[in-house]
């Protein structure tokens, strides 16, 4: 039997129906159970609206499943209170989604110092590790950039560096690059891999291109609310 400890996220039996007992009813994960092993970097493929987004955001605990456990490292977060949640959420548990997100008043740096602020690090250390962490995907000399001022791949390098801001064991992200030209796409994905390598990341990573997908660990493939494969 595996260590817990051993596995970055394990999701166990996990149910998730919207609009319970009203004519809209929608049940979109029956039964899931997924484990990412530290270190590894799985691929989650499944057609539009097959429940890809609301199992990363359960995963993420953005969102809570009817039933079933989520363990994060070990621990079962669905058994945490909102405060313990949230603070698991922004130390242990990294987010990039299609659209950056990124505040648009703050520049490239600011935007990956704040989390760590929150997070209680000093000004001074939160600036170096941004500093790092821009450099390492190549867009060191956008640092004093607004997000508005930045190319579409920029952008996306520097939510891959906002993910990262907080050293995070897991990594989840929804079609990191599906907002991009395929060109553009491949190389920031790229830079996405390289990072997430270099780090020893577990990840999640949600694609519909097949070739993407070929160049992480595994594919983990979800159709209608279930893993198939
Ligand atoms: N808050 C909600 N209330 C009601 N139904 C929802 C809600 N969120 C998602 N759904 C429904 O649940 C199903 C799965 O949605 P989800 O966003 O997880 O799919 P997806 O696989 O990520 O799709 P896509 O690739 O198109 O983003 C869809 O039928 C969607 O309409």
């Amino acid at each position: 039997m595996n260590d817990p400890l051993d596995q970055a996220l394990v999701l166990n039996d996990i149910c998730k129906t919207y609009n319970v007992g009203r004519p809209n009813e929608v049940r979109v994960l029956h039964d899931v159970s997924v484990t990412l092993d530290r270190g590894e970097v799985v691929a989650l493929v499944a057609p539009s609206g097959a429940g890809k987004s609301t199992l990363l955001h359960i995963a993420g605990l953005l969102d809570a499943p009817d039933t079933g456990d989520v363990l994060v490292n070990g621990t079962n977060m669905t058994r945490l209170g909102d405060d313990a949640r949230t603070a698991a959420r922004r130390g242990r548990i990294g987010f990039i989604y299609q659209f950056h997100h990124l505040l648009p008043e703050f520049t490239a740096l600011e935007n990956i110092v704040l989390p760590q602020l929150v997070n209680g690090v000093s000004a001074a250390q939160a600036r170096d590790r941004a500093s790092m962490l821009l450099d390492r995907v190549g867009v060191a000399q956008r640092a004093d950039h607004r997000p508005a001022a930045l190319s579409g791949g920029e952008q996306q390098r520097v939510a891959f560096c906002r993910a990262l801001a907080n050293a995070p064991g897991l990594l989840l992200a929804d079609e990191p690059t599906g907002n991009l030209d395929p060109t553009t796409s491949d190389q920031v994905f790229g830079a996405l891999m390289d990072l997430v390598r270099e780090t020893g990341l577990s990840a999640l990573i949600a694609t519909h291109n097949l070739d993407l997908a070929r160049r992480m660990d595994r594919v983990l493939r979800l159709e209608d609310g279930r893993v198939v494969g």
